[in-house]
């Protein structure tokens, strides 16, 4: 199938980039130099494929599930030797080699995509990407880079910057897109923390119960969600030490607080109980 005969397909997520200017600034976001190979999910009709390709990156290695894509992308780019097309779902093949990122991702997968590339906070990947440059909904950026304090930030936002270094590029309004979609978008970039600067598992796996148990009850103070891991004595000294109070709302406590909180409760919970003393 050609690519005109091919109409876009909902449940894959199809809304074809066609703003210039904003390919432009992907492009441009994700830096690319001789010796970058670039991992771009769902390719689509190629609009992002050619512009990559125009750069001198090493390679384009692209994966995208559409197999009428598939097709058009083989006669569209066949012929170019830097471009390495995988026919499949970017969440369970095996990944092609890259060091960087680049997509406009069907919103739909956004969510397990984040945790296959960028990896979570008890599971990091093993080997980080230098940078993502993806193009997502709105208020998932919103989520990802948003301060405390902000109504927007969330366990992904505690999760994500305890992972990468998170920004903004653009926003993307629907008319920079074919056909148009219900909601704003907006591109991002991320830049994953290197092996040694990710947590250790233990602190990991602490900070994540953590958000788990505030952020399921985000209008709740700590105060409340934390009641029942220590005597709250122990634990207000234990925030207190962290930058936190007690009276304070999930979403207004910055991620290297939840880290430092998480530190000290691992401590607390690993120290043997004092021996009796005996007179
Ligand atoms: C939003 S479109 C972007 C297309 C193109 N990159 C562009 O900018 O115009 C998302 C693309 O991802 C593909 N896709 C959807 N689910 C996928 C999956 N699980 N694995 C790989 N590709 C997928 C779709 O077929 C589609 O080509």
């Amino acid at each position: 199938m050609t690519f005109t005969a091919h109409r876009a397909r909902k449940r894959f997520g199809q809304h074809w980039l066609i703003d210039q200017g904003v390919l432009s600034r992907i492009v441009a976001a994700a830096e690319l130099e001789a010796s970058d190979r670039v991992l771009e999910v769902g390719p689509g009709r190629g609009a992002l494929s050619e512009r990559l390709l125009a750069t001198s990156a090493a390679a384009v290695a692209a994966v995208e599930l559409d197999r009428d894509l598939v097709l058009g992308l083989q006669e569209r780019f066949g012929d170019q030797p830097r471009f390495q097309l995988t026919s499949g779902d970017v969440l369970t093949v095996e990944l092609p080699a890259a060091n960087k990122v680049v997509a406009n991702i069907p919103y739909n997968i956004t969510g397990p995509l984040l945790e296959r590339l960028v990896g979570r906070l008890d599971r990091p990947v093993a080997h980080p990407y230098d940078r993502l440059v993806l193009l997502v909904q709105r208020e998932v950026g919103e989520r990802i880079r948003s301060e405390p304090g902000a109504s927007a930030f969330s366990a992904l936002s505690v999760r994500m910057q305890l992972l990468a270094s998170c920004r903004s590029v653009c926003a993307v309004p629907p008319r920079c897109f074919q056909p148009p979609p219900q909601v704003h978008s907006e591109v991002i970039l991320l830049e994953p923390l290197p092996v040694e600067q990710q947590l250790a598992p233990q602190l990991a796996r602490t900070v994540e119960m953590l958000l788990k148990r505030c952020f399921a009850a985000r209008r709740k103070m700590v105060r409340n969600t934390l009641s029942g891991l220590l005597p709250e004595a122990e634990l207000a000294g234990l925030a207190e030490a962290a930058g936190i109070g007690l009276q304070q709302r999930p979403q207004e406590i910055a991620p290297a607080a939840w880290v430092a909180l998480a530190g000290s409760l691992n401590q607390v919970i690993a120290a043997p109980a004092a021996a009796p003393t005996h007179g």
